[in-house]
């Protein structure tokens, strides 16, 4: 398994050139990235290449393997992203957010002008919802409400607790997640909407519409899914 994310990983990278800035996403798969990223730019084989970070996580991952970093009001336009995802549906719509970090990766992904989605083939499924929770963030004051409002939607949420913590695990915006699982869900953009719709909820792990490459480490080599 780490093979394949390192293979996705190197491929990832060459849709990289010099002068971009990257959104580094967050989770092991994109830690393998942000790694070699930083060795491309300490040979000199990439130049002038900052990243903006989607968690803590990937923040130190880059200082620490020389990735210069950027915040997103500092700069105009991000030229790619690159992330990791823990399901992708035939049509490349997601579910995020195993590591917390859903949030701020929506913020800088849905920017980026190519948004290119780093998986292994065990977290391909025909639908959303088929292998994991969805994630959401909310506003810790609500999160009682909102686990009795998803009912509406035939979802049962679990607060995530820590596990080097006692009590809930909190985000990097201070705030709380609800797993919560479908039975199935038939349209993703819907959903994702209609779960942001709810007051107290910050945002949700479904990223529908957003990816453009998806690179998918198999055996047989790197596949390669566009919308
Ligand atoms: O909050 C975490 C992110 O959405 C990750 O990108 C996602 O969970 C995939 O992580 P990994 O590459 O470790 O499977």
């Amino acid at each position: 398994m780490e093979e394949l994310k390192r293979l996705v990983a190197k491929e990832a990278l060459k849709f990289i050139d010099d002068d971009m800035i990257i959104g580094l996403g967050t989770g092991s798969t994109t830690a393998y990235f942000i790694q070699m990223l930083g060795k491309k730019l300490m040979t000199g084989e990439l130049e002038d290449i900052y990243g903006i970070p989607t968690s803590h996580q990937s923040r130190l991952l880059a200082l620490e393997s020389g990735v210069p970093v950027v915040s997103l009001d500092e700069v105009d336009a991000i030229d790619i992203a690159v992330d990791g995802a823990d399901e992708v549906d035939p049509h490349l719509n997601l579910i995020k957010g195993r590591g917390a970090a859903l949030t701020m990766e929506k913020i800088i992904e849905y920017r980026a002008g190519t948004f290119i989605v780093l998986v292994d083939e065990s977290k391909l499924v025909e639908y959303l919802g088929q292998r994991v929770p969805v994630p959401i963030e909310v506003i810790p004051a609500a999160w009682r409400a909102i686990k009795e409002e998803l009912e509406v939607f035939n979802a049962t949420a679990e607060l995530r607790m820590g596990t080097k913590k006692d009590g809930p695990i909190i985000t990097d915006n201070g705030n709380f997640i609800l797993d919560a699982k479908f039975e199935k869900i038939e349209d993703p953009l819907d959903m994702e909407i209609e779960l942001n719709n709810i007051p107290g909820v910050v945002e949700n792990g479904i990223f529908a519409d957003i990816a453009d490459i998806v690179l998918v480490g198999t055996k047989e080599g790197v596949k390669k899914l566009e919308r």
